[in-house]
């Protein structure tokens, strides 16, 4: 018992793997039942409501890390782990999708799109985290867009609901090993450039990974070459051939007045920026601002995926004193259905370009 006390002080982080060990087999044991001598079991199927199930039943090991040799190791999930959610879904389905798409707040419609659906809620794939935010189904869909094999994640994972960065990203690599070379990855942000305006899109040109700054990212840790290189280039990390595509898909949709293109910048979150805050991102140059999309950019340019990305703006980042307006989540879910139609063909459209060899 000395022990386990011991553990659960060297692990109170904050990260709600810390109680739990992953045993490599899509079982995982938190450390209390280890310590109650329990019996491993397999994850909840209950992906929807289950936000504290998952901080008892999540994955990897911060009890572990304390007997591990190699630094940062313990807390990724190793290439076999990553090998067998990705066996466990091309067991399940007979589409081999070579494009990914991950859906933003509000934007899980995208998924409806798909026809001969294999549908995943994530607590049913080993190793997978679980959706704890609205507008974030929690579903992986496969099938096809216009005759095209695709996976979608119908909601994503965000740092500030508990899971590192890794973590967050991890499906990213599970995509990469069942076959995914292109990304397709969509959000919702607030927008920062004044001559934005809710409703438009801004395609994705650079972003700033804050996080980064601050000494964490997605690939901290020990780095499997089977991936990327522990060094891994970031510009370009947003396609150009894939932008200059998207912009003549938007133009023949005639979206020219509301396709933008900019710096995207990921904070924690989960609160909204303050003015002083907005001021200063003004001043390096951001357009956009969302918690999310940057760890699994760096995690697919990592493994050497082609990104396409682009952020729906659903509302103005409030940067005066003077205005009594909240920025609120209600509003993100609103404004991207209210978009919903042009978004859903709009990605359709790019799925196509993603599909076509370049020139
Ligand atoms: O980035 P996505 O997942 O689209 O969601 C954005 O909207 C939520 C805030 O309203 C945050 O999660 C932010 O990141
Ligand atoms: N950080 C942040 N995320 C968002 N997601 C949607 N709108 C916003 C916003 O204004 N700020």
């Amino acid at each position: 018992m000395d022990r386990l006390f011991h553990n659960l002080i060297v692990t109170g982080s904050g990260d709600p793997d810390a109680l739990n060990t992953n045993c490599g087999d899509g079982k995982e044991k938190s450390i209390l039942d280890q310590a109650a001598g329990g019996a491993t079991r397999p994850r909840s199927s209950d992906s929807g409501s289950s936000y504290f199930k998952d901080m008892s039943g999540g994955s990897s090991s911060g009890y572990m890390s304390l007997e591990k040799t190699v630094p940062g190791k313990e807390t990724m999930y190793t290439y076999d782990v990553i090998k067998q959610s990705a066996n466990y879904l091309l067991e399940r389905t007979e589409h081999r999708p070579t494009i990914g798409v991950i859906c933003g707040s509000g934007l899980g419609g995208m998924a409806d799109l798909l026809t001969d659906r294999d549908v995943f809620p994530y607590g049913d794939i080993p190793n997978f985290p679980v959706s704890t935010v609205t507008g974030h189904a929690g579903r992986m869909v496969i099938g096809k867009l216009s005759n095209i094999p695709v996976m979608c994640m119908q909601g994503r994972f965000h740092a500030y609901e508990g899971y590192p960065l890794w973590k967050c990203a991890m499906p990213v690599r599970v995509m990469k090993l069942m076959g995914v070379e292109k990304l397709l990855i969509t959000n919702a942000a607030g927008g920062l450039n004044s001559s934005f305006n809710v409703g438009d899109i801004m395609i994705i040109k650079d972003h700033i990974n804050f996080q980064g700054f601050a000494g964490d990212s997605p690939l901290r840790g020990y780095n499997d070459e089977r991936f990327g290189p522990r060094f891994p280039a970031m510009n370009n990390a947003y396609d150009k051939d894939l932008r200059k595509r998207a912009k003549a898909v938007a133009t023949e949709m005639k979206l020219e007045n509301v396709i933008r293109e900019g710096t995207y910048v990921m904070l924690g979150g989960p609160t909204y920026e303050t003015v002083a805050e907005l001021k200063m991102l003004q001043i390096i140059g951001v357009d956009a601002v969302g918690m999310s999309t940057v760890q699994e950019v760096i995690v697919a340019r990592h493994c050497n995926m082609k990104v396409f990305a682009f952020s729906l703006i659903t509302n103005k980042c409030i940067t005066d004193y003077e205005t009594d307006d909240m920025a609120n989540h209600e509003e993100v879910i609103g404004v991207a259905n209210n978009r919903k139609s042009d978004l859903q063909e709009l990605a359709r459209r790019i799925v196509i370009a993603m599909n076509t060899d370049e020139e």
